[in-house]
């Protein structure tokens, strides 16, 4: 599986604020090309974190990119993708409307009558992991689901978990003209952190989109 990892920071490298609120980064012309990244993939995957924060829908804009998809044979829009190892998605998410297929990776700790509760709402429950999701056995799954291209939007602890696990290909990075500030805002990548063996980037390409920098990188 090819793994992309899109996101916006500050030039401070926050993902948000401290209110962890959806905060505009990106500017038209990024929204434009997140949406052509969308569209290349088969699917796109947050943490639960961003569900609650942001309530993200996760389908397609522009309808141009529904329609090649479409006559490509694929569905209108990437299926959706959350890890969320206690199943605690609303049942009301924006994502679990029925726009697209969305799978909510969960651990065997899991509530069971969580877990039927976003059955109940469309979704596909995935059991991957003890106490906490684990991407390589969820990504195995989601393979034999026919995802081959996965986009990952975020947020900061679930990125820092791909790269924890070796399981980055490629990182974009938009990087917008402001300062967010804050010591308990999200950053790139949050969780514990690395001491030591830090994941080293390939830098691809520097771009000037918007009003800030489009950073890509092979990892
Ligand atoms: N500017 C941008 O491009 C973006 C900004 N954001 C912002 O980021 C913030 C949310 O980020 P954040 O709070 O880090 O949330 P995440 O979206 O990274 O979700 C984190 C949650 O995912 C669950 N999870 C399941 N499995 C794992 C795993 N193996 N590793 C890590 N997490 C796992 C955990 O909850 P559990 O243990 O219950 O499973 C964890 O608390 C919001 O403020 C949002 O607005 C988000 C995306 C993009
Ligand atoms: N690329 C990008 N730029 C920003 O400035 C952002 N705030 C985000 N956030 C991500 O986009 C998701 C919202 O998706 P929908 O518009 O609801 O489909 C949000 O949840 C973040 O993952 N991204």
């Amino acid at each position: 599986m090819h793994v992309h990892v899109n996101a916006a920071t500050s030039a401070d490298g926050k993902l948000s604020s401290r209110r962890r609120e959806q905060v505009k980064i990106s500017g038209s012309d990024d929204f434009a090309r997140v949406d052509e990244v969308r569209a290349a993939s088969d699917a796109v995957l947050v943490g639960v974190g961003t569900v609650l924060a942001d309530d993200p829908h996760l389908t397609l804009d522009d309808s141009s990119l529904i329609d090649a998809r479409e006559s490509r044979g694929e569905s209108p829009h990437p299926a959706r993708v959350v890890a969320d190892s206690r199943a605690r998605t609303p049942t009301d998410a924006r994502i679990l409307d029925d726009e697209a297929t969305t799978y909510v990776l969960v651990s065997e700790d899991a509530p069971e009558t969580r877990c039927e509760s976003l059955e109940a709402a469309g979704a596909a429950v995935v059991v991957a992991g003890e106490e906490r999701v684990s991407f390589p056995a969820a990504f195995d799954a989601l393979e034999s689901h026919g995802v081959e291209r996965l986009m990952v939007e975020g947020g900061g602890e679930v990125i820092f978990s791909l790269f924890a696990a070796e399981l980055v290909d490629e990182l974009t990075l938009y990087v917008g003209s402001m300062i967010i500030g804050g010591r308990d805002a999200p950053t790139l990548a949050d969780g514990e952190g690395f001491v030591e063996e830090f994941p080293r980037l390939s830098l691809q390409s520097v771009e000037r989109v918007d009003d800030g920098v489009l950073l890509t990188y092979t990892c």
